[in-house]
């Protein structure tokens, strides 16, 4: 048959069927043949993308083109891959039958002969799979489909892997008491196979569990595990506690008889749910069980009749059987049912809808949901991810390691990153400290004199009025409060009437994009978000120095920064020294130069994982404090605003080239992050672009294979599943889903909700690509890094996020305008530095929407010495510290989900075995 490759507007898509974690799946008629039903799997690329699921996509994809080579009726047949530029499409056969779940909760339990009939049908495709070298791992009910005429259709094989690769999953397989903390979990709470739970071990024996369970949940109505959470359940699991019941039909007099399970049935179920999978039945074992002595394996047309077409007799026991011929009559007369067509234009695809609502509450979630729900993931190179809880010692000393490499650096020598030539010149170097320690470095570029925090320099009045007596005991005696002096309440950040009139002469020119800009901006290739007159200090992290060192930077902190611009703040200011042009691009460039715009010097990318940025009092309406940029282990950069008349002069001698203020309207924090979403943004398109589905041989194979009779094709082993490896759908930048956002946490476009949910102390959200959604508000980082909810809960995000980084880059934390962080405890405690740990744009209009401050201060995060912690390291350590102290807990335990259920598991596996 001549190739042509399909696209969407081949189809009429009628109604939705279903959705699950990663697609919306619509029935659809083939244009060309209309008699020819599909169910479309549509999968939004933006979504999979961001949520990480190109992995499972892509397994899906091959292994259900590889499964079709067998044309098993028993495996939901791939016919067409096809995509667009937004989405991906899986042209499937159409179960016109429903789910096999929706069946059993029509009829809460099945008869032992459509039980044993569906088993048989199960055992015969499960052993295909197998010998195809594949394991599907979620093997339930949801996951079973029913063709028109009532034949099983196994689905969703985007947990699927190869006994290859399954092995490696058992890494500890030899030694069952070296449980490590890079478990992951496969499969679904009430399925899942012990050996998964205990040995983090996935084999064919495994979906042999899963079989036993679903046996078990066609005679009783539900699964034979099932806790209140999943803790209980995974206990349930291990201790094989299970029981069979007898009053089934109890509601049904005339199926008295039926309500003892026939011994048969038990016996192996028995022999299927054991806890040692060595031990367990095997498929060809199970074959041969009494209670299948009625089945001809060979027969394959009998094996694989579809239960609506069956004679009525087999099923005579069914209870309410009355009710199977109207399931019968509702199901395929389904095709004449009025729909209206949907033009695929229409189609709101790329908008994914949420999960489904579960059917039973714990064990609908698909494998990936349930990874999501609760907080296990994998990590880029498809590892095993630490479990959340789990310990961290590997990562934590990683960091140690790093850090002491630092600091341990021969005293003179640099550290390779200071030696950066594009490094620009501190500004202090010029100044007059008169105290300074001369740095015995050997690189000239940094062998200068590290100032001197001048003890005679006076605090800063403004920010000491409101520093109550508590909070003046920690600070230094130069910070103590000035009581002639009276801090200004911080404002909504509404743009106030400029004090120096001078400015305002220069505010019409600096709302103007000109054309000479616009040219040079051409030629450039870039624009620019936001340009303006900055001071700006440079202050490298140094080897060695008292004061402004590598050893005074161990922990970025509240009063650090507060003691360096309390002493520094004339110096920080550069008053002496001529502004410069700061600049920030929409690619995230951010540069300074002179005012006529030549000679810039890059500062630092905005998308920069290593990159922190701080707001000290910054209020740009009111030209006050500090802008705080810290470049991980390498420098800090205080920005501040001079003042309006001398802006206004540089604009005047400035006017003959160009207007050089631009955008002065947004502030600089809500640019910064603007400029990062566009990044975002960019990084999402040009990752869609190269996300395809293109599979000419796929398409090909499925017509060759078209026809649905099932020929029973002796199909060899695979030792390893080749196809899945070697991905068809092309995913060139597949280092990473979305490697901006590992760094810049909260995806507010998918999730507006969040970005400023005002209920904000636990308004956390952590999806399965390891991003860290959180709103909270705080007045000092380290309290606020201990306590967030969001860092508790995204231990495994900032887990994954360290695996992923040998480097010493760092998730960024964003302190927004003070304006919208104000709250009135702060104003109280006139802590001026405070942190808002969610990189994102804030957009909510000045004043509204303040999430509540958290304040533990008992908790206060100290780092280890020797250790140099920035917020963000911070953060992750906090966030594993808090994690540990949660471990023993049994309340901790059974609000901890899954991750709780392994290391209590694991710690009754070590007591036993002592
Ligand atoms: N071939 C099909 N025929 C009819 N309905 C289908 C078909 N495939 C899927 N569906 C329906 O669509 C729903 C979602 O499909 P599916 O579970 O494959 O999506 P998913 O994104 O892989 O979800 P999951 O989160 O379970 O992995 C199913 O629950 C089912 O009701």
């Amino acid at each position: 048959m001549k190739y042509r490759k399909r696209t969407a507007s081949d189809f009429v898509f009628k109604e939705e069927l279903g959705h699950g974690s990663y697609s919306t799946v619509y029935k659809a008629i083939d244009k060309h043949d209309p008699k020819k039903l599909y169910a479309i799997k549509v999968c939004s690329k933006a979504h999979i993308i961001r949520e990480a699921k190109v992995k499972y996509v892509t397994i899906e994809k091959n292994t259900l083109n590889l499964l079709a080579r067998g044309n098993h009726p028993g495996i939901v047949k791939l016919h067409y891959t096809f995509h667009d530029a937004d989405n991906l499409y899986f042209a499937l056969d159409f179960a016109a039958g429903g789910e096999l779940l929706s069946l059993l909760h029509k009829y809460r339990t099945f008869n032992e002969q459509l039980s044993r009939h569906f088993t048989v049908q199960l055992i015969d495709t499960i052993e295909y799979i197998h010998s195809k070298g594949v394991i599907h791992r979620d093997l339930k009910p949801e996951n079973v489909l029913l063709d028109k005429e009532g034949r099983l259709m196994i689905t969703d094989f985007g947990a699927a892997t190869t006994v290859a690769n399954t092995e490696v999953y058992g890494e500890n397989d030899d030694d069952p008491n070296s449980i490590n903390a890079t478990s992951s979990f496969v499969g679904t709470a009430e399925y899942v196979s012990p050996e998964l739970l205990l040995y983090n071990k996935c084999t064919r024996s495994s979906d042999i569990w899963a079989l036993g369970c679903m046996i078990y949940q066609f005679l009783e109505g539900c699964p034979p595990f099932r806790g209140s959470n999943e803790l209980k359940t995974f206990e349930k699991i291990v201790e094989l506690d299970y029981t069979w019941n007898s009053n089934n039909y109890d509601d049904n007099p005339k199926d008295n008889q039926t309500n003892s399970i026939n011994p048969l049935i038990i016996d192996t179920v028995r022999k299927i749910l054991v806890i040692d999978d060595k031990e367990r039945i095997t498929i060809s074992d199970l074959k041969g069980e009494p209670w299948f002595n009625s089945i001809n394996w060979n027969n394959k047309l009998d094996i694989w009749k579809g239960i609506f077409t069956m004679d009525q007799s087999l099923l005579r026991d069914q209870p309410r059987l009355d009710s199977l011929d109207h399931q019968k009559q509702r199901i395929i007369p389904n095709r004449q049912l009025h729909v209206i067509d949907t033009p695929i234009k229409n189609i709101t695809i790329s908008k994914q809808k949420k999960k489904k609502p579960m059917k039973i509450s714990t064990n609908t979630s698909s494998i990936v949901e349930w990874r999501k729900k609760l907080g296990i993931s994998l990590n880029q190179n498809n590892e095993k991810t630490p479990v959340t809880g789990l310990t961290n010692s590997n990562n934590e000393q990683k960091i140690i390691y790093h850090s002491q490499k630092m600091i341990n650096q021969p005293n003179g020598s640099i550290p390779l990153s200071y030696k950066n030539p594009q490094m620009t010149q501190p500004y202090y170097y010029q100044n007059s400290y008169s105290n300074g320690i001369q740095n015995k470095l050997d690189n000239n570029a940094l062998s200068q004199q590290v100032p001197q925090i001048s003890s005679t320099t006076p605090p800063i009045s403004r920010r000491m009025a409101n520093v109550n007596k508590s909070e003046a005991e920690f600070l230094p005696n130069s910070q103590l409060p000035n009581n002639n002096s009276s801090r200004q309440p911080l404002q909504p950040h509404t743009k106030p009437p400029l004090s120096d009139t001078t400015l305002s002469n220069t505010e019409p020119l600096s709302n103007t994009y000109n054309s000479k800009q616009q040219e040079l901006d051409i030629e450039y290739g870039r624009h620019i978000l936001k340009q303006d007159f900055i001071y700006i200090c440079e202050i490298p992290f140094l080897a060695v120095g008292p004061a402004l060192s590598i050893n005074s930077y161990n922990k970025i902190d509240n009063d650090l920064i507060t003691d360096i611009v309390s002493k520094n703040e004339e110096f920080l200011r550069k008053s002496n020294s001529k502004p410069k042009l700061l600049t920030l691009t929409d690619k995230g460039h951010l540069m300074y130069s002179d005012n006529l715009g030549v000679n810039e010097h890059s500062i630092v990318d905005v998308s920069d994982s290593g990159l922190s940025m701080y707001d000290f009092e910054f209020e740009e309406a009111t030209r006050k404090g500090f802008l705080i940029l810290e470049k991980y282990k390498e420098k800090l950069w205080f920005i501040s605003l001079p003042p309006a008349s001398v802006v206004s002069q540089l604009c005047a001698t400035s006017m003959n080239y160009k207007r050089p203020i631009l955008n002065s309207g947004e502030n600089w924090v809500d640019c910064f992050f603007r400029s990062r979403n566009l990044l975002e943004d960019n990084n999402l398109s040009n990752e869609m672009k190269t996300l395809n589905i293109d599979d000419k041989q796929s398409d090909e194979n499925v017509y060759n294979h078209a026809s649905t009779s099932f020929v029973t094709t002796p199909a060899p082993v695979l030792p390893a599943l080749p196809a899945i490896q070697t991905c068809s759908i092309k995913y060139e930048q597949e280092k990473k889903a979305l490697p901006a956002r590992q760094m810049t946490p909260l995806d507010h476009k998918q999730s507006p909700a969040l970005r400023y949910n005002k209920k904000s102390t636990s308004s956390t959200s952590l999806n399965n690509g390891g991003h860290i959604s959180n709103n909270i508000y705080v007045k000092d980082i380290n309290t606020a890094l201990y306590t967030s909810a969001a860092a508790v809960a995204s231990k495994n995000a900032l887990m994954n996020h360290l695996n992923k980084e040998n480097k010493e880059s760092s998730p960024s934390i964003i302190f927004a305008p003070s304006s919208r962080r104000q709250t009135p405890s702060q104003l109280s405690t006139g802590k001026e530095y405070r942190s808002y740990i969610r990189p994102q744009k804030p957009n909510k209009p000045p004043g509204s929407a303040l999430p509540t401050v958290i304040h533990q201060p008992e908790k206060k995060y100290r780092p280890p010495k020797n250790m140099i912690v920035t917020s963000s390291r911070c953060e992750v350590l906090n966030t594993l510290n808090s994690s540990n102290q949660r471990v023993g807990s049994d309340q901790s335990i059974a609000s901890s989900g899954a991750s709780a259920a392994f290391r209590s598991l694991q710690k009754k596996k070590n007591e036993s075995n002592r």
